[in-house]
């Protein structure tokens, strides 16, 4: 009963997986593999992560991001594809470090990633141009490029890492820039994200739309007056806050959806 009605309250969430199982049959189980590699990372990097915190705030085990990540079932892996500069329909923005992926902070908990590949025509090249890639915000405001290796995985602080730490924790603003010059006529970009996070739905909460009683565990996500993420530079985000009264609590799904709503569909 519960996997017919979650795919309706989250679509964007609960879709099954598309595998070219005929193109390229070999995809799902390496795809699954490498995802299974980052998690597995990922749970290092976490328990890190609680104790470091945990060295300035309290908390309880089942509360810190390695219980909460191992706990949940709503981890994302995605292949993402940059088109060739010239070929994509966003004009280059006046902020040319973000010009193939905008800045932002990902909303869930800790994002793994792959160093990109780049090619042209199909053909994997080196990038043409050494300053195209993934840039990150450092806690002291320096913009830096992320460079790391074919076999190293980097890791990026979402938001709700940066709510549930109360702050001790940042979310990691990032942006992507596309090569440019000549050169870089026909370079694509390809890459691999886990984007890990929470268990999203509302625990035992009766859904008057599904008819549905909710019986899972959501995580709650508490805002305290303490946490003003990266407020200071995305506008977006600062409205989006205002919307949240401090010392109020949403569950990881009701904070998806509210972002989901106010970048997609405009509703708030
Ligand atoms: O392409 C990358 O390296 C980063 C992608 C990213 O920031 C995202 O999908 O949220
Ligand atoms: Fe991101």
């Amino acid at each position: 009963m519960i996997t017919l009605a979650l795919p309706r309250r989250y679509p964007s969430y609960c879709g099954a997986n598309i595998w070219p199982l005929a193109a390229l049959p070999e995809l799902e189980v390496a795809f699954k593999a490498l995802g299974k590699l980052i998690f597995d990372v990922g749970l290092m990097v976490a328990y890190h992560c609680d104790q470091y915190v945990s060295r300035g705030m309290k908390m309880r085990k089942d509360e810190g991001l390695e219980q909460i990540l191992l706990r949940s079932r709503c981890h994302k892996g995605r292949l993402l594809y940059y088109f060739p500069a010239q070929l994509s329909n966003h004009e280059e923005n006046g902020d040319s470090m973000s010009s193939w992926c905008g800045w932002h902070t990902d909303h869930g908990s800790l994002t793994g990633l792959t160093c990109a590949m780049f090619k042209r025509n199909d053909v994997e090249i080196s990038c043409p141009d050494s300053a195209a890639g993934l840039y990150i915000r450092t806690r002291s405001g320096e913009i830096v490029k992320a460079t790391f290796g074919e076999n190293e995985i980097a890791y990026q602080i979402g938001e709700t890492t940066e709510i549930l730490s109360q702050g001790y924790l940042c979310a990691t603003p990032h942006g992507v820039r596309a090569p440019k010059g000549k050169e870089a006529s026909g370079v694509d970009r390809s890459t691999f994200a886990l984007f890990m996070q929470p268990d999203w739905y509302v625990n035992r909460r009766w859904d008057e739309k599904l008819n549905f009683l909710f019986n899972c565990r959501d995580e709650k996500l508490k805002f305290s007056e303490d946490v003003y993420i990266h407020k200071e530079v995305f506008n977006a985000e600062v409205l989006l806050f205002q919307l949240i009264p401090s010392n109020d609590s949403l569950t990881f799904g009701e904070y998806s959806e509210m972002l989901l709503d106010k970048y997609y569909h405009e509703k708030t």
